[in-house]
């Protein structure tokens, strides 16, 4: 092996205290996007990252996206930080997008530990929000350009960063940032990197090359002008509530099959050809069970939970604003609740056709119903499906990097969930996008007791640096 690659290894296995310690004061900062009293501790999470990276003689600039309406409070969004190192003509450039924003987290949700304080657990998991979404990934490419430095290795790609702090929120501004910057600060890149989703299993490393896309809906059912005593009111009005969970009912089957009509039109037809990619995959659905601890998987066959979740559209029902929630028993009637609901979206779907058909569905359900009540129905906001070429050299340099760190050749792999700015950045900078995770399917990305498995953490910054000299050889 290549000596300096050899060196970094051992490096990075000799800092596994230090790069944990690292962890635990990013996990600290609680940015959660979608809080907007928590807004101030993702402009602290970004500052933190600006002098981080002003400290590894990065180049920085912050990018401030002005303000956001949120239930009508004026909320500052947070700052896109940009950072540029190395302008070598002679070696290829990659661009690095993550997120230092987290999903919200509380103890009450069921947490085994403070959500927001890193906890090392005997088996190796590193428990924390954002441990693995998107904190313990983006830090690795700062602890990966460090330890370079520490060495002394000449690091042989010049590097652009994209870290925003909106992506579980719908990365508010960033593609026109990334339009913008394309032919400025992204000028050059030959290549464009992500790690922000997951491996398939728990031991088999992984190279994504789609995501599916997500239109997210708000439906709101309005009557009185307060909420009512369901003694004095109940059988007299019509009641919102009911209303809601009438029309919600009839968006989705048990199965998962969605109920709107012609949905499933614009959907890429399975061909014999991917058909047979399933087949060589380690994903199991007893897995799946042992992992979610409930034996509640719609499937039979392996590959048909795969296929659902990468290759077909899923309507999932999110919550009700507005709803009696707490434990304890209420007698009111709600007056005016709002149901969330999205749609992952898949090749060929157009998001403009998803919105529109489900918006009039939704309108026909509602007329069905014959209510005085009143409705509202808008898209929130709708991000876009990627899917790649897996035979590209940004692939071919990430499948020898673990081919390196791991020794196995990885699994080539789609991914559920969306980040919608992969297209942006695939069109705009006119490059290549790989995905390539850190975390493992455990990881419990999204939910309590978010972990990223130690092995996972160190290997990953390892596996960073072998794709740097992967990506820099592929020029030799
Ligand atoms: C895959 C990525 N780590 C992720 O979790 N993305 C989110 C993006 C999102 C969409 N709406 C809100 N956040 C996801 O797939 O839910
Ligand atoms: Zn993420
Ligand atoms: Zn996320």
């Amino acid at each position: 092996m290549d000596a300096n690659l050899e060196k970094y290894f051992k490096h990075v296995d000799e800092s596994t205290a230090y790069f944990i310690d690292q962890l635990r004061e990013v996990v600290a900062i609680p940015s959660v996007s979608a809080d907007h009293t928590k807004r101030q501790h993702v402009i602290e999470m970004g500052k933190w990252i600006e002098k981080r990276l002003l400290g590894l003689d990065c180049e920085v600039k912050m990018i401030d996206l002005g303000n956001q309406d949120m239930q009508g409070i004026k909320v500052p969004l947070p700052p896109v930080v940009l950072a540029s190192y190395g302008n070598d003509s002679n070696k290829k450039t990659i661009t690095i997008y993550g997120h230092y924003d987290v999903q919200p987290a509380l103890l009450s949700d069921g947490w085994n530990s403070e959500p927001f304080t890193l906890v090392e657990l005997d088996d190796g998991r590193l428990v924390g929000r954002g441990a693995t979404d998107d904190k313990g990934p983006i830090l690795g490419w700062m602890l990966c350009l460090e330890a370079h430095q520490k060495l002394g290795i000449d690091v042989p790609v010049n590097l652009r960063f994209c870290f925003e702090g909106m992506e579980e929120s719908g990365s508010i501004g960033l593609d026109d940032v990334i339009i913008d910057q394309a032919d400025k600060w992204f000028k050059g890149t030959d290549f464009t990197c992500i790690s922000d989703n997951y491996w398939l299993g728990t031991t088999k490393p992984c190279l994504t090359y789609g995501l599916r896309g997500n239109n997210y809906f708000h439906v709101e059912i309005s009557g009185p002008q307060a909420d009512l005593h369901s003694g004095v009111f109940g059988g007299v009005v019509e009641e919102p509530m009911n209303v809601l969970t009438k029309v919600m009912s009839n968006l989705v089957d048990i199965d998962g099959k969605i109920k709107i009509p012609h949905i499933y039109d614009q959907v890429a037809e399975l061909t014999n050809e991917e058909n047979e990619t399933y087949k060589s995959l380690s994903f199991q659905n007893s897995d799946l069970i042992n992992d979610l601890k409930a034996d509640i998987v719609i499937h039979n066959e392996n590959a048909d939970s795969l296929k659902s979740r990468w290759r077909y559209p899923s309507l999932s029902i999110h919550g009700i604003e507005g709803a009696f929630y707490e434990s304890g028993s209420k007698t009111v009637i709600p007056s005016k609740v709002i149901g969330k609901f999205s749609i992952r979206s898949v090749p060929y779907m157009d998001p403009a056709t998803i919105s529109k058909l489900t918006i009039e569905y939704v309108e026909s359900e509602f007329a069905k119903l014959n209510t005085k009540c009143k409705l509202k129905v808008w898209e929130e906001s709708s991000g876009r499906w990627w899917y790649s070429s897996p035979n590209h050299p940004n692939f071919v340099a990430g499948s020898k990097a673990i081919k390196r760190v791991f020794g196995v050749e990885p699994e080539m792999t789609r991914e559920g969930g969306s980040i919608p700015v992969t297209l942006t950045f695939e069109e705009a900078l006119k490059a290549n996008v790989l995905l390539l995770p850190m975390g493992a399917a455990n990881d419990g990305a999204h939910s309590t007791n978010e972990k990223v498995d130690k092995f996972n953490y160190i290997q990953g910054i390892k596996l960073y640096g072998a794709y740097w000299a992967e990506i820099a050889s592929l020029t030799k």
